[in-house]
């Protein structure tokens, strides 16, 4: 995808094809928009990573906020965002058994009870069993320590799903 074609497109259509590169906060590319025109795509990513750690603590928190738990009820409703659909996936989240589901749904609740946000993860980035370590792991931090963890999760999901929507033909997301 040439930069040029991204730089052409209209607010709109901006915010239709990059709307969910940070989960359920289109917000975030319409308020990297007025930095057009971009160089290249690390430059868009740089202008998101930027916008995402000016924001206040409880800014930051609100973003984790957005995120569905991984094997959470979204899934088991079937009413994830395409992307988190596919990142869930392809993490097994998915095909999780009855007390691995109550593991994830257990871990899930611990910390979210502990931090007041989600536990946010790549999982693209990451197996079952590294997700449920890390998950463990993580509960042990403080809450401004897991809060940057988690936004540098969320920073690490915005850069695979930005170089998707380079590599997939632009034409078909609009
Ligand atoms: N909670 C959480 O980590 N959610 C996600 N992670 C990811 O890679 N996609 C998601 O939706």
């Amino acid at each position: 995808m040439d930069i040029n074609v991204v730089n052409a497109l209209t607010y709109e259509d901006f915010v239709k094809l990059f709307g969910n590169v940070v989960e359920k906060c289109p917000l975030i590319p319409a308020a990297i928009w007025s930095h057009r025109p971009f160089k290249d795509l690390a430059d868009i990513e740089a202008h998101i990573k930027e916008f995402i750690h000016s924001l206040p603590d409880s800014g930051k928190e609100g973003v984790l906020r957005c995120h569905p738990d991984l094997a959470g009820l979204d899934l088991q409703s079937g009413t994830l965002t395409r992307e988190s659909q596919e990142e869930q996936s392809q993490a097994g989240m998915t095909t999780l058994d009855s007390a691995e589901s109550l593991q994830m749904y257990r871990l899930n609740t611990e910390y979210k009870e502990r931090f007041g946000f989600p536990f946010v993860i790549c999982a693209r980035l990451n197996s079952k069993a590294d997700i449920v370590r890390q998950l463990s792991e993580r509960l042990k931090n403080d809450r401004a320590a897991e809060r940057e963890r988690a936004v540098e999760e969320v920073t690490k999901i915005c850069s695979l799903r930005l170089r998707n929507i380079v590599l997939s033909d632009i034409q078909t997301k609009l």
